[in-house]
């Protein structure tokens, strides 16, 4: 079964109604002011296809992982702003996800009008493992869609939702989730052609097939492992999840993030590796800093005495070392197809950026299909001044992407796909929670 997809319901016809629009708007921030706005780019064609088509567009959307209260520090107000300049129509924000703002400017949208929640996150319930808690907050969402505003508009407007947010369609959460039982469901643009082009790396893909994994999600990225290894030939292992496979081969590995508990899981994989099927390559040497920081001292150390430098045990692994960078350049420029997700160290400093550009460039150098996921590792590659066409394709998703190519199923392309078979009765059950939240 395929989910309905926003051509769909541009042909129903969309003048007038609420649309809810589930965006990735992801991006980072550097001093307030959006540093890389790939993911708000990528999330516009759907945004003003429904605003040309007459649609009133509430844009739903996370920034970062909050703690289910409003911290300033996240809110979606840059991403509003940066959306507004891109695409020089007014963008309203609402200070809130279900409250009081959110319904007063949800109401008051004009025909065409734009207007973006504040950070879903910001409520706790969008990611509660409870079930009620969340559809309690997506029939909440829903409601916004049930009253145009106008005295004349009995019964509540049918409103209906869109999924764009590839980023984010592994999360059981309320605004990707559980909100698409509630209204007629629709696949934006963006999802449609990210899980085109990766199911090209699911079928067949071209051999060898090297896979190349980094970035700080390291539990999140460890769990991936698995399935990969009965996929890719290679994988090349950096960033922060590096250390792990190093202290679980007897390294001592210093202030580097580690995540202990994980040991026995990435034991296991090793072990699986030298049985035989895919070879994982870990980097031999490594860029250690005296701290987190842009000026850090550093020096380059082999894997077997990374504590043995100027910073002893406190110093901390930010960066795969020249000796590695030459390895995966070898690697990567060999392979026929590659899929690269998470930066291979602290790119967002230049010290410690060598093995990231190291690895983008050796993907241009690639005649192969070259693919790019994550929004960090999209955003360092464009930081360390490459270009997105010197790449086969840039996913919005990293995690996503991970694990679409894990081969498990994705919650929020499920609920879309259940939403088409009419699952309970979708339009009857989002009447009743515009009933209930008006
Ligand atoms: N050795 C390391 N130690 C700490 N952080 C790291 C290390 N290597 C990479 N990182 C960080 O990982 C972050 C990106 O990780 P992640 O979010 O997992 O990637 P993506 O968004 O591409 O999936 C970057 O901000 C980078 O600074
Ligand atoms: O940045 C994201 O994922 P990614 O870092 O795996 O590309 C998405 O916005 C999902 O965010 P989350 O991993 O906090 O759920």
């Amino acid at each position: 079964m395929t989910a309905k997809t926003l051509d769909d319901l541009l042909e129903a016809g969309v003048a007038g109604r609420h649309v809810l629009v589930r965006s990735d708007l992801n991006v980072p921030l550097e001093d307030g002011v959006v540093a890389d706005d790939g993911r708000i780019r990528a999330s516009l064609p759907v945004i003003t296809a429904l605003a040309d088509a007459g649609a009133r567009v509430v844009v739903m959307a996370h920034l970062g992982r909050p703690k289910g209260t409003a911290d300033p520090a996240y809110s979606l107000r840059p991403a509003a702003e940066r959306m507004a300049e891109l695409t020089g129509r007014k963008v309203r924000l609402a200070t809130d996800v279900t409250g009081a703002s959110a319904r007063e400017e949800s109401a008051n949208l004009p025909d065409g009008g734009i207007l973006l929640l504040e950070n879903v996150r910001f409520d706790p319930r969008e990611t509660s493992k409870d079930e009620a808690e969340r559809a309690a907050l997506a029939a909440e969402m829903a409601a916004l869609t049930g009253d145009s505003g106008s005295s004349e508009s009995a019964p509540a407007t049918q409103g209906a939702y869109v999924d764009d947010a590839f980023g984010a369609v592994h999360r059981r959460h309320a605004s990707v989730y559980d909100i698409a039982g509630l209204l007629p469901s629709y696949q934006g643009g963006l999802v449609s052609r990210e899980l085109d082009v990766l199911s090209r790396l699911t079928g067949e893909p071209d051999r060898p097939y090297v896979v190349v994994l980094g970035g700080s999600k390291v539990s999140d990225k460890l769990a991936v492992i698995d399935n990969l290894m009965d996929r890719a030939d290679t994988l090349l292992i950096g960033g922060g999840m590096l250390f792990t496979f190093l202290k679980a081969q007897g390294h001592e590995v210093g202030a580097s993030l580690l995540e202990e508990d994980q040991i026995p899981v990435v034991t296991e994989y090793l072990k699986r590796a030298e049985e035989g099927g895919c070879r994982i390559v870990l980097p031999t040497d490594i860029v250690m800093a005296s701290a987190f920081a842009a000026d850090a001292e550093h020096e380059v150390l082999p894997v077997e005495s990374l504590t043995s430098g100027a910073h002893g045990a406190s110093a901390l692994g930010l960066d795969i070392g020249p000796e590695t960078r030459v390895a995966f350049g070898e690697e990567i420029r060999r392979a026929e197809t590659v899929f690269w997700n998470g930066p291979m160290g602290v790119f967002e400093f230049e010290a410690f950026a060598h093995g990231t550009r190291t690895v983008a460039q050796s993907l241009t150098e690639s005649t192969g299909l070259t693919v790019v996921g994550g929004g960090d590792s999209a955003a360092a590659v464009r930081a360390l001044g490459f270009d997105d066409g010197q790449f086969g394709h840039i996913s919005t998703g990293g995690g996503a992407s991970l694990e679409y190519l894990e081969g498990k199923p994705l919650p929020g392309i499920d609920a879309l796909e259940r939403s088409t078979t009419g699952h309970g009765t979708a339009q009857d059950a989002g009447h009743d929670a515009a009933q209930a939240g008006a």
